[in-house]
């Protein structure tokens, strides 16, 4: 019997539907704003059978349809919900969206009635302007899964007698963490063969002039219509006005309908236009939908000649477009620890990165991103799995083979190993060392804190050797605890440090890998909460020291209840003596993999 999946909308990814639920086909549902898969009783269904490269897609099948569609190709219907992914691996940190700001209200046609005034001057309002879309960089968390794909502004109310004005749409404001690049989309039309056409050359100071002479490329109506520089032209700064101007002849409904049509049978592909935002601090936004402008009402227009204006102006337009996110990421991982943790040492044994590496604290004072190259972790695989046949006997080998090959169903091995060789390679940052108040901007605090938001996950690097860390610091050093150096600016600083400080509970005799560890969470935890919910290893390194084995043993029962419900795991090595670092980076990959298939579903 063929395999067949029922999905909803959200499994766009052709890759994740055949290859990783394994089915021969798959139909995806419809959804009618209805997030409950199996309420459906009757649903709007689309079909779509691959298992070659041929792609069929029916729209609006019915249920009963749906089912007969089904059983000819020899399965069953059977609905399947999305398979559970560890919430805090489910992050978005890229996604694309459509916004449509409110139109402007049109001006008001009236004039001034009274017993004994039946010719009254023109008194029409305003109309208000629409809604424009704004993304604001003040959410609190490094996702994007809150946003929805579409945003539609309202528009402005229409002018009203009395001189009385139309209310403003209101403004939608969709909140983004800092750090998000903004980019617009264009649509790249295809030719007949499909092969993707090259933009025409648009020069902005040419818009005004085409537009205002009615250049066929901008008429919905007409043969010529050139949907990439339709778009181009409403978002390029025009002089003497936008494309959305009243005075222009574009009809902007006609010509979205077009582009939805573009859109729609999917020989279209969006493209970057070349205009982007980075918000990068805090608070910063941008309008990238503008709202249309609210008509004047015909009071503005009586004058000497034409004391009964009977006309108004329209509203305009409220712009369109296709948006981009994308959470800057500066790696895949970031190394967090104490100073002088080994963080360095280990990126130069994992990656291609020559990082400084010296016996002081703050050697790092910048983030240097390696590259990790995963082909010796998938050697060791093979290795590992060439050995076990010869183990278990050649014809063991060749019955697997053929379970692997016969089985259609969702076996996680092949799965997982398919995955796993989508990902040849990883970067990694090596951050400046952190210490307790560095959320108060001690030691390189806030800078580097910062980083660690634009990192997917988080190595943790601990010095299980557990020596103590000399503060040798060429900046100001301030004694904040015994053998504990903090770098402070300026009196305020070192009087909230001490505070800060003062009110933990700390043993001040010794240190511990335990105590390193709450406190690098803490610090994190202070500066941004949820930060440490990010996927996360923890590297016990310096693993040759004498009492390492004890601090390890003792580190790793402290921690059992904290990690609890967490697939974090401790991997014990030693990077100065290049020691277990095969399965660092396999870890590493395997983290990177779960993220990969969460990032593919929410694609
Ligand atoms: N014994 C031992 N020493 C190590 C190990 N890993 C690193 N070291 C030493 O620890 C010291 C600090 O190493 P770094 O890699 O510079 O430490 P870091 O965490 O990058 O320090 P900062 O950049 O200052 O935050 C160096 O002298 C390393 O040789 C290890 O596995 N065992
Ligand atoms: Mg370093």
């Amino acid at each position: 019997m063929k395999k067949c999946i029922i999905l909803n909308n959200n499994f766009k990814n052709d890759f994740i539907k055949y290859k990783y639920f394994k089915r021969d086909f798959c139909i995806s549902i419809n959804k009618n704003n209805n997030n409950n898969f199996n309420s459906y009783n009757e649903p709007k269904v689309s079909f779509e059978h691959k298992p070659s490269e041929d792609y069929e897609r029916i729209e609006s099948m019915s249920y009963q349809e749906l089912k007969d569609t089904v059983e000819e190709l020899g399965s069953e219907v059977k609905l399947k919900t999305k398979p559970t992914i560890h919430s805090h691996l489910s992050f978005i940190d890229r996604m694309r969206i459509g916004v449509k700001a409110g139109d402007g209200g049109g001006g008001c046609i009236s004039f001034f009635r009274a017993k004994y005034i039946p010719e009254g001057p023109p008194d029409g309002g305003n109309g208000g302007d629409g809604a424009s879309i704004i993304i604001k960089a003040d959410f609190d968390n490094n996702n994007l899964s809150h946003l929805k794909k579409n945003y539609k502004g309202k528009s402005g109310q229409k002018g009203m007698g009395g001189k009385k004005t139309g209310k403003n749409g209101d403004n939608i404001i969709l909140h983004v963490p800092v750090g998000t690049v903004v980019r617009e989309l264009i649509l790249k039309p295809s030719d007949e063969n499909g092969e993707q056409q090259q933009s025409p050359e648009f020069e902005s100071h040419e818009t005004d002039s085409i537009i205002s002479k009615k250049d066929p490329r901008f008429d919905p109506t007409s043969d010529q219509f050139d949907p990439a520089l339709y778009l181009k032209a409403l978002s390029a700064p025009v002089i003497g006005g936008k494309i959305n101007d009243p005075n222009n002849v574009i009809d902007h409904l006609e010509a979205q309908s077009v582009l939805n049509k573009l859109d729609k049978n999917s020989q279209s592909k969006w493209i970057e236009n070349g205009v982007v935002t980075d918000l990068s601090e805090f608070g910063q936004e941008v309008v990238v939908a503008g709202g249309g402008f609210g008509g004047k009402g015909n009071c503005n227009f009586g004058s000497g000649s034409n004391r009964s204006p009977e006309y108004a102006q329209p509203g305009t337009k409220g712009e369109i477009k296709r948006i981009e996110l994308e959470l800057k990421i500066i790696a895949d991982f970031g190394l967090v620890g104490h100073p002088n943790a080994g963080k360095s040492t280990l990126l130069s044994v994992i990656s291609n990165a020559i990082p400084n590496i010296q016996n002081y604290a703050f050697t790092t004072l910048n983030p240097y991103v390696g590259v990790i190259d995963f082909s010796d972790v998938d050697n060791q695989a093979l290795k590992e799995r060439i050995d076990s046949n010869k183990v278990n006997g050649i014809e063991n080998l060749s019955k697997r083979k053929r379970n692997i090959n016969n089985s259609n169903n969702s076996n996680h091995n092949v799965n997982n190993n398919s995955l796993m060789n989508t990902i040849p390679t990883s970067t990694i940052a090596d951050l400046p060392g952190i210490l307790e108040g560095a959320h108060l901007n001690l030691g390189l605090g806030l800078d580097f804190l910062r980083h660690i938001e634009r990192t997917k996950a988080i190595v943790y690097v601990l010095d299980m050797s557990n020596n103590g860390f000399p503060a040798i610091w060429d900046r100001k050093k301030v004694k904040v605890l015994p053998n504990r150096y903090a770098y402070i600016q300026d009196e305020e600083d070192l009087i909230e440090a001490k505070k800060e400080i003062k009110s933990k509970i700390y043993d001040e005799e010794y240190r511990s890998p335990w105590k390193d560890f709450a406190s690098l969470l803490e610090e994190l935890e202070n500066y941004k909460p949820g930060l440490t919910n990010k996927p996360s290893i923890i590297i016990a390194n310096k693993m040759d020291g004498e009492y390492s084995e004890s601090h390890l043993e003792e580190f790793t029962k402290a921690t059992k209840s904290l990690f609890k419900g967490k697939d974090w795991k401790i991997i014990p090595a030693s990077a100065k003596n290049n020691q277990n670092i095969l399965s660092v980076k396999k870890e590493l990959k395997e983290v990177l993999k779960r993220l990969h298939v969460v990032s593919n579903l929410n694609k």
